[in-house]
């Protein structure tokens, strides 16, 4: 099986520090894959490079086997990366279909099916509402209800719906639970499992363990700016994996 997304050599320089030292990195099609590493090891440079928030020095990045190479986030996501970062990209006041639909609004139709200039609101909160039913997110009662109203849970929730909502390839979430309590962590691992059900690739960056033992099918352990190896979850314990990741351990035998 191909790669859906792959990256050769991969390098991103900030002044003197190498953040990504000739980086490797593939996700197959359908998996979780986790990327995991020590402070400072470049992985949120990687997820960066990836999804065009920074521009790599080095390397290449391919995507369904075409060569790709962003200028931002908006342009990633026009063909169908979508990144969910810690801190979210949303607006707080706005309603929550307001958010699902930010940027790809849907409009009414007028005479013979022309748009008008007009926001079709009963369809986009029908859509939003559809989506978050999907993803077994319906604790959320109202769809005009303003973001700032949700929890943490609830927030992640609505972001991760935006994202398997618009046919994204892949879903980079970047620290999905790191803010989050017992119960909400448990729903958002779960809606992550729902959007794998579906399809989906996700790409999840955390420092959490058991949750990335719990989901990933996969680990790209990162140490120093590079991939040190990839492991099963099923064949290791959390202890290798930090060792791996802190050089407590070398890699295992036949890794590159
Ligand atoms: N904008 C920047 N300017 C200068 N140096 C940077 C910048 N962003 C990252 N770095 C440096 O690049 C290296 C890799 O950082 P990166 O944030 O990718 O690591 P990380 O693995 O995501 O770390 P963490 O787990 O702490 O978030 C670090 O040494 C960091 O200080």
């Amino acid at each position: 099986m191909e790669p859906i997304l792959y990256a050769r050599n991969l390098v991103k320089r900030y002044g003197r520090v190498t953040a990504l030292d000739n980086c490797d990195f593939d996700l197959m099609p359908g998996e979780i894959l986790a990327v995991i590493g020590d402070n400072g090891a470049g992985k949120s440079t990687l997820i960066k490079a990836i999804s065009g928030a920074v521009q790599p020095d080095g390397g290449e990045i391919f995507l369904e086997g075409k060569k790709i190479g962003f200028a931002s986030p908006i342009e990633a996501r026009k063909e169908g990366i979508e990144t969910v970062y810690q801190t979210l990209a949303m607006s707080p006041a706005l309603s929550i279909a307001d958010n699902m639909f930010m940027g790809r609004e849907l409009l009414k139709k007028g005479f013979r099916g022309k748009f008008l200039r007009q926001l079709d609101r009963p369809a986009m909160e029908k859509a939003a509402r559809e989506k978050l039913t999907e993803l077994g997110l319906m604790t959320i009662q109202n769809i005009n209800q303003a973001v700032e109203t949700l929890s943490g849970g609830q927030r992640q929730g609505v972001a991760v719906a935006r994202a398997a909502a618009f046919g994204s390839k892949v879903i980079i979430l970047d620290e999905p639970t790191a803010a989050l309590g017992v119960k909400e962590s448990r729903k958002v691992l779960e809606m992550i499992q729902d959007v794998k059900s579906r399809g989906i690739p996700i790409i999840l960056i955390s420092h959490n363990m058991p949750h990335v033992f719990e989901v990933a099918d996969r680990i790209h352990v990162h140490r120093l700016g590079k991939r040190l190896c990839v492991i099963d979850p099923k064949d290791y314990t959390m202890s290798d994996a930090v060792a791996f990741m802190t050089g407590a351990k070398d890699a295992p035998e036949g890794s590159e």
